[in-house]
């Protein structure tokens, strides 16, 4: 984490996002349940600390956030200042109930509670859709965070596993950024955690036209994955495919504009 941090700075990366699982990934389980702290607790003010030291926005995805009774946690996505105040909460709202062919079966709710609401949040690079992970495969998610909120940047911080990305998650974030036109930026989680557990990684940043501008594509390590956010290559890019325009708002039902979110974006 130091070193990312340090070398984000070194880029001049404004805002720097980690994966899901960031502080902690389990090998047992209920072990996140019994690591998990509210916002208030010491592991996000040790974050707190760092973006406020290092003058960078952080986006926080799945950290384990106790929930008030403590029986049972939510997968949220945090969104720190770079005076580390927390500016935005969004808990997962897609739990991870799945029997991976040819991989692991996981039951997310089995400890975690389902968030329930979307959470935009405005900051020096657009105004940013925060998700995680499993959501990337509801694509309603976004088309609401873009057509109705008018998100100009996608956050999926995800621990996709091995067998599902490999399969699915360039041309899952792809075509979010296309269909949306909005740029997306999905940390990731990559290589062996545990005998039982294998991140997929590739950490990319695409932007609205579907480009992958940047990504860390050594499955294995670490690394960081930089690119320019540029508001003005957005709008034309919707400018000239004015898909908001066209939307058959009165056939689709539930996607709705809310023109209260129409004005942009970046602070
Ligand atoms: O449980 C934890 O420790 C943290 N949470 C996760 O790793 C979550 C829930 S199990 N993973 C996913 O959503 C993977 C989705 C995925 O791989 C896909 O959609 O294909």
């Amino acid at each position: 984490m130091d070193i990312s941090l340090g070398e984000a700075v070194a880029a001049g990366v404004k805002l720097l996002s980690l994966p899901e699982c960031f502080s902690f990934i389990g090998s047992r389980e209920g072990e996140a349940l019994s690591i998990a702290e509210p916002l208030d607790g010491s592991i996000l003010q040790g974050y707190q600390e760092l973006a406020r030291q290092s003058k960078i926005w952080l986006s926080l995805g799945g950290f384990q956030e106790k929930c008030p009774d403590g029986s049972r946690l939510f997968n949220s996505h945090i969104l720190l200042d770079d005076l580390g105040t927390i500016q935005s909460c969004y808990r997962k709202i897609h739990l991870f109930d799945v029997d991976v062919p040819g991989g692991p079966v996981l039951k997310e709710s089995k400890f975690t509670a389902a968030g329930s609401e979307m959470v935009v949040a405005n900051t020096p690079v657009g105004r940013l859709g925060l998700t995680v992970c499993y959501d990337l495969r509801f694509p309603e998610l976004y088309q609401r965070l873009r057509f109705e909120k008018n998100a100009e940047v996608l956050l999926v911080p995800s621990a996709f596993t091995k067998v599902t990305g490999a399969a699915h998650w360039e041309v899952l974030l792809r075509a979010r950024a296309v269909e949306t036109q909005c740029y997306v930026i999905a940390a990731a989680q990559a290589g062996k955690h545990n005998e039982k557990r294998e991140s997929y990684g590739d950490a990319m940043v695409i932007d609205p036209w579907g480009t992958v501008l940047a990504r860390c594509s050594d499955h294995l390590c670490t690394g960081l994955a930089v690119a320019e956010i540029n508001l003005d290559a957005l709008n034309s890019v919707r400018m000239r495919m004015p898909i908001s325009e066209h939307r058959r708002y009165d056939i689709y039902g539930y996607v709705q504009r809310d023109m209260s979110y129409e004005k942009s974006s970046a602070l």
